[in-house]
Parts: structure tokens; C-alpha cells; sequence
């Protein structure tokens, strides 16, 4: 059974279809890259996987539990334990520091684990920033606190959206090491939403979101 089992998914606004047709399957420890044009419902289709958006046709099956049937509770378990999810907007807690940022899932699993999240971030290259707030960091490291605060808790399943987006090329590079060294260690399954073929050249699969669904992209 696929980590991640898309089936005939459709998300409508109204009268215009964002997308239909999309199925895809994403393995524990395969890195997906998904292209597609600007608007096409890339960040849609993320935040359908991790049932942050309803669907209008079609079954997301993560890990054999059905994210498009499961009642609010039971998703915000499932989301808890099994993904990590770094947004374009970062959402990271103002009033938290850094390390406590990181920190977050894993408390909320009842498993604080402060070796790790020193590790996370001294992989992400923040480790001597873990005491500062979010208001004192740049965009670009912002975006690395979201990425260590994805990976911390050793989900089952990275949703990633843009991750290298604020990053010039060497932190890029970092950071997709980071992802890649989940996705090869723990056995982690990556789907990466990016517009940068460097970042799509460090995955396993190259896929791209067009209207009619999902299909292998062309080299
Ligand atoms: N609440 C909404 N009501 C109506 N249309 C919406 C709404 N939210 C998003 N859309 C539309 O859905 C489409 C998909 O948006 P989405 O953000 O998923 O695209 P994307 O492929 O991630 O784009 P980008 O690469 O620019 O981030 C867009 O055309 C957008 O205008």
C-alpha cells in the first residue's frame, strides 16, 4: 500500500474547476517534486492532503486512513502524528522562540525530545538562533525554522510548499539536503511543491499539476 494513494481528485470553486482528475501515488521514502503553472492549484492540492481543504470528487488515503472522510478530531490527530507541513506563509508563532517553534510538534505528540530539535536546527544552519523570536530573524531563516519544525517529529509525510523560495542558492541547497536526509533516514515520503529546477533535480519523481491532473513531467 502507497504511503500517500490519490484517487480522482476535484476541487471546484464554484462554476470553474481548479483541477480534476488528479491521482497520484507517493511512497514511504520516495521525493516527489510537483511543477505546474502559477494558479493551477499546487497549494490547493497540498492543503487537500492534509484535509485543510475540502475536495469536491476523489479520495486522498494517507497511510490507509481516508483525509477526505475522517471527522475534524480525528484528522487533527492524524495530521499531528504523521505530517510536516511548511507553508508558504511559514505560520510560525510569534510569541514562541525559535527552539520552541521547533519544539511545538513534538509536545503536542507528549514526546519533547530537545536533543533533536538542537539537531534540527543545527541542520537547517540555525543552531545558535534557537533563543530569539521570529521577529528577529530574516525571511530566509524563518523559512528554515518552518522546515526544522516539519521535519522535528519524524512524520510520515512532508508536505512542502516553495520551501526554497526566500533562500539564496547555498541555503537552498542546504535546506533540500535536510529534506532529502529525511525522506533517505527515516523513510519519510516528500512532496515538494517548487517552481526551481535545482530543487526539483534532488527528487526521486518529477510530476506536473496541469487542469486535467497530474501527470510525469517532461525532461
Ligand atoms: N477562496 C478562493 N475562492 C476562489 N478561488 C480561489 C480561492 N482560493 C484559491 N483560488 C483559486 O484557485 C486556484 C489555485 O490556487 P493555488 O494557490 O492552489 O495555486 P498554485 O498553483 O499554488 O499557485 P502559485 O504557484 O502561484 O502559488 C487559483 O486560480 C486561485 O485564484
Amino acid at each position: 500500500m502507497s504511503l500517500l494513494a490519490i484517487d480522482g481528485l476535484a476541487k471546484r470553486y464554484g462554476d470553474s474547476a481548479v483541477f480534476e482528475q488528479v491521482s497520484l501515488r507517493v511512497e514511504a521514502g520516495e521525493f516527489v517534486a510537483l511543477l505546474g503553472e502559477s494558479g493551477v492549484g499546487k497549494s490547493t492540492l497540498l492543503n487537500a492532503i492534509a484535509g485543510l481543504d475540502t475536495v469536491d470528487a476523489g479520495h486522498v488515503l494517507l497511510d490507509g486512513d481516508d483525509v477526505t472522510a475522517l471527522p475534524e478530531r480525528a484528522l487533527a490527530l492524524l495530521r499531528r502524528a504523521k505530517l510536516g507541513f511548511v507553508f508558504q506563509a511559514f505560520h510560525v508563532l510569534p510569541h514562541l522562540s525559535v527552539a520552541d517553534n521547533v519544539a511545538l510538534p513534538l509536545l503536542l505528540l507528549g514526546a519533547p525530545d530537545p536533543a533533536r530539535v538542537q539537531s534540527v536546527l543545527d541542520a537547517v544552519g540555525l543552531g545558535g538562533l534557537g533563543e530569539r523570536l521570529p521577529q528577529q530573524l530574516s525571511g530566509g531563516q524563518l523559512q528554515r525554522v518552518a522546515i526544522a519544525r516539519a521535519v522535528v517529529h519524524r512524520p510520515r509525510l512532508i508536505l512542502a510548499d516553495e520551501p526554497t523560495g526566500n533562500l539564496d542558492p547555498t541555503t537552498a541547497e542546504r535546506v533540500m539536503d535536510v529534506l532529502a536526509h529525511e525522506v533517505k533516514q527515516q523513510g519519510t515520503a516528500c512532496l515538494l511543491v517548487t517552481h526551481s529546477t535545482a530543487a526539483a533535480a534532488r527528487a526521486d519523481r518529477v510530476l506536473r499539476l496541469t487542469p486535467k491532473g497530474v501527470q510525469p513531467a517532461a525532461a
